[in-house]
């Protein structure tokens, strides 16, 4: 996340406070993902089958039209061809973050020996397609700019620039948007659409859960309802199970590495100057001090005496906690409740007979994906 600086955060956290926020466009584009997803979903009922790859660019839709006005068709090549590129690079991470945890391991090797052990080639690819897409998409915006009337995060920031272009200590720049957009997509995407994955697999596992989000969303949002954010809190029961899954799968197990500007004195412990510090976020999750049963999956813990939903005060930090606390909390918030009513409403979830789920995790570094190419069976309602 290295464009993601204190002034660039701040504008970037404008803007997706307007445009994701809980605002009639982003919640629209939400929803009309989320259906077409259904759609290709129903396709395969009744066979096991891994989850469609159509989740990437139905993930990829959101933060696209958020960032430049932009969707691409579910079955769209280009950008499933992304995706398993994006694989290949995350299936490498564990070799590629050799670099950042053990730095001086490059001058003990050669380069091109460490570039082929950390297959640097497949990271380079994905970044300069990602890099040349951005910026052509950038030229575009910038040949229609109206500034009276922006439309996206690309003309938010180019109008901002401009009116900072007299101003030295402004680091915005073409160069750095195309940096801003990268860090949005790697940190807004696999987030997202791993925790659909989870949030199909704890489904799948656990019937009793599943049955329970049945009734209370068939209350609440029969099938043919259109969900708006004011349903939000008449549904405790998903809002406690989506608090469930980011508890239990911890997906962002390890937090942004940050650094300590001065000397510090912790828990007992002196931390010096300038030492890189990782928050283990997963570790609160499964501490009992916060819950009870860590270990077991109870979307219950999360409701309070009067059958209400209840943020715990402390324990639960699936976004991260402080200054750089996730940008994108409030949109992929958002974005998940309106994905998992979507499919509950019309879908059903379960394990192919006499099987179960691995649900223990892909290990790479900070995150925890599940092991996603595992068959389930989909059944429409
Ligand atoms: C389930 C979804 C997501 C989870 C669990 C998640 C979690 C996190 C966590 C734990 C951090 C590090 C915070 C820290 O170290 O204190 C982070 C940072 C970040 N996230 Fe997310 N995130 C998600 C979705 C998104 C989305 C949708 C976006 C963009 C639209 C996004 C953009 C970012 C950015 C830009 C940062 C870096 C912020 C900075 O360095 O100041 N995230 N996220």
């Amino acid at each position: 996340m290295d464009h993601i600086g204190n002034s660039i955060r701040r504008f970037t956290l404008r803007h997706l406070r307007d445009l994701g926020m809980g605002k009639s466009k982003i919640v629209s584009a939400v929803l009309y993902e989320a259906k077409e997803l259904v759609k290709v979903m129903k396709k395969q009922a009744g066979v096991p089958a891994p989850l469609p790859e159509a989740l990437t660019p139905a993930v990829i839709n959101v933060l696209w039209q958020m960032i430049a006005s932009k969707r691409y068709e579910l079955d769209d090549q280009e950008v499933i061809g992304f995706e398993r590129l994006m694989e290949k690079v995350r299936n490498g991470a564990v070799r590629l973050s050799m670099q950042d945890i053990i730095p001086w391991i490059k001058n003990i090797l050669p380069e091109t020996i460490f570039n082929y052990i950390i297959k640097k080639h497949n990271y380079s690819k994905l970044s300069d397609t990602m890099k040349s897409k951005f910026q052509s998409t950038i030229d575009e915006h910038l040949k229609i700019l109206d500034k009276n009337n922006p439309r996206d995060f690309i003309d938010d920031y180019l109008i901002e620039m401009d009116k900072q272009k007299n101003n030295p200590d402004s680091t915005m720049s073409i160069e750095d948007l195309v940096g801003c957009i990268g860090d949005l997509f790697t940190a807004g995407l696999e987030t997202t659409s791993m925790t659909i994955n989870w949030i199909v697999f704890y489904l799948a596992t656990f019937p009793h859960v599943q049955k329970k989000l049945h009734e209370e969303i068939d209350e609440v949002l029969p099938k043919g309802t259109v969900f708006t954010l004011e349903h939000k809190s008449r549904l405790p029961y998903t809002e406690a199970f989506l608090s469930e899954v980011f508890r239990y799968s911890s997906l962002v197990s390890l937090g942004a590495i940050h650094t300590t500007r001065r000397e510090v004195n912790f828990a007992g412990y002196t931390i010096p100057k300038d030492a890189f510090v990782i928050p283990f976020l997963g570790s609160v999750h499964y501490n009992p001090k916060y819950f009870d049963s860590p270990q077991e999956f109870q979307p219950e813990r999360f409701i309070n005496s009067d059958g209400k939903f209840e943020t715990p005060k402390e324990g639960l930090l699936p976004f991260g906690v402080g200054k750089r606390k996730c940008v994108g909390e409030s949109l992929a918030r958002m974005e998940l409740f309106i994905f998992m009513t979507t499919m509950l409403q019309e879908l059903h979830f379960s394990t192919p007979p006499n099987k179960s789920l691995d649900l223990t995790t892909t290990d790479i570094p900070f995150l925890r994906p599940p092991k996603m190419n595992q068959n389930i069976v989909i059944t429409i309602r």
